[in-house]
């Protein structure tokens, strides 16, 4: 079931609806009538322009945002290389490896550092300096970023999936309350800063480095299901006011992949009102409306797909963001859980809660806060155990995935994967514990026992 709607409160209102043209204003008044750069804009605000497409981007792709705000965000000192000292896990530790192999982490330990600086590149591919590919990051923090602290990326997209504890996050647009089983996107050069609801904060994000993420096509589904457009919800404008100059504050943005802090003298989250598409949102996975078979066989898992960023080649995304949701499963006379797979794709996933339904869990199973690799061509399955179970279980309708949440992100890319993340949590029995027992069960038809180039 849907989660309750949250209480509107004076911080978390939201617009709802998806790529849509909104407009907001913590201000009466603020937003210009019939212009959007007068001369000289209301309450003696400045107007700033922030592209998330190129000007000449076709009309149906085409994002971007008029901001009108306190102070002009180009007030800042100039941009400084960030070198945290002892930070080996560091955002831009991304050396990747590339391996074969089916890999599985245990979840990232919880760190006393922030958001920010518990980010740890997992896996990618590509290189923001030609925005192509993509990178996924583990965090596990204890605290709320500075309230002077603020971060953004000029490289791409984070769409982030929060596995333990709400994150708060304040953005140049307003802010939104983002809670395991919510996932939020912040498109690239929006700023923001994560604050932690809960003494510990863990999940997994995504930064994606081209275009942006966009509902799946619904094809013969017809105008409804799947994620519906309506329950993803952006922020209404809201603004803090402190520009007398006696508070620093810091901007960090990464920028071709490293990191790099300004400092200035003021907020800079000032903007008073805002129109456009071009927004920060989130959206409650438990809104999602899951489709699949009626009948049998077991569905590809595009089918839960709830956001795609395409590649230039049709139905071949650079990312999808995919969830396995609680849901009934009826297939008759069929092998019910995921079958055996190796796919030109590669396989990212995580669990926010519970199990999922095609690995079993354990001290070194697929338990929250785990993820997993499965590169391009990696055979990958069900292990034996639920192998073996759904060889045997009754045909009849059963509820699967109750009270969990895996997710995958799939892309077309072979994916690196870092030396850092394996530190202390890379499970080397994955393969042999999950695969490894499983028997021959091959028979030949009694009359065929001697073959007949054998006879
Ligand atoms: O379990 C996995 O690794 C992902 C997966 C899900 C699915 O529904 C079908 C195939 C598949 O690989
Ligand atoms: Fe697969």
């Amino acid at each position: 079931m849907p989660s309750a709607p949250l209480q509107p409160s004076e911080s978390y209102q939201y617009l709802n609806g998806f790529n849509c043209y909104h407009e907001s204003e913590a201000m009466p008044d603020t937003l210009p009538l019939g212009r959007n750069s007068p001369q000289r804009p209301a309450h003696g605000l400045y107007t700033e322009k922030l592209s998330g497409t190129s000007f000449t981007a076709p009309r149906s792709e085409n994002q971007q945002t008029w901001l009108y705000r306190i102070l002009p965000s180009v007030k800042h000192e100039s941009f400084e290389p960030y070198l945290p000292s002892e930070d080996v896990h560091h955002i831009e530790n991304c050396h990747m490896l590339y391996r074969p192999n089916q890999l599985r982490w245990g979840p990232t330990a919880i760190g006393e550092s922030d958001w920010l600086h518990s980010l740890v590149p997992v896996a990618g591919a590509g290189d923001p300096k030609l925005k192509s590919g993509l990178y996924i990051y583990m965090y596990s923090a204890s605290k709320s970023m500075p309230e002077t602290d603020a971060f953004y990326s000029a490289d791409g997209d984070f769409l982030i999936v929060p596995q333990e504890g709400a994150l708060d996050l304040t953005t140049e647009l307003g802010n939104l309350l983002v809670r395991p089983g919510e996932i939020v996107v912040v498109p690239r050069g929006i700023r923001f800063r994560v604050a932690a609801l809960d003494e510990l904060i863990r999940g997994y994000a995504l930064e994606l480095f081209q275009g942006h993420f966009q509902l799946p096509e619904l094809g013969p589904i017809g105008s409804n299901g799947l994620a519906n457009a309506r329950d993803f919800q952006a922020p209404v404008a809201r603004f803090d006011e402190d520009h007398d100059g006696s508070t620093t504050y810091q901007v960090f943005a990464k920028f071709a992949g490293e990191l790099y802090f300004a400092e200035q003298d003021h907020t800079p989250f000032d903007v008073v009102a805002w129109h456009g598409n071009y927004y920060p949102y989130k959206y409650d996975l438990s809104r999602f409306c899951t489709i699949n078979t009626v009948s049998y066989d077991h569905i590809d898992p595009s089918i839960f797909t709830v956001l795609t960023a395409p590649s230039d080649h049709p139905g071949t995304a650079i990312a999808d963001f995919v969830v396995f949701p609680p849901r009934w499963a009826v297939a008759e006379n069929t092998f019910r859980p995921p079958w055996f797979h190796r796919n030109c794709m590669s396989e990212f996933m995580g669990l926010i809660r519970g199990r999922y339904d095609a690995r079993k869990g354990g001290a070194n199973g697929f338990m929250p806060g785990c993820a997993s690799l499965h590169n391009v061509m990696a055979p990958h399955g069900p292990d034996v155990e639920t192998e073996q179970a759904a060889s045997w279980t009754l045909d009849q309708p059963e509820k699967v995935g109750e009270g969990g949440l895996a997710f995958m992100f799939e892309s077309c890319l072979m994916l690196g994967s870092t030396y850092n993340a394996d530190i202390g949590r890379l499970r080397k029995e994955y393969v042999k514990e999950s695969w490894g027992g499983f028997p021959v069960r091959f028979k030949r038809p009694r009359q065929m026992q001697t073959h007949p180039r054998e006879a």
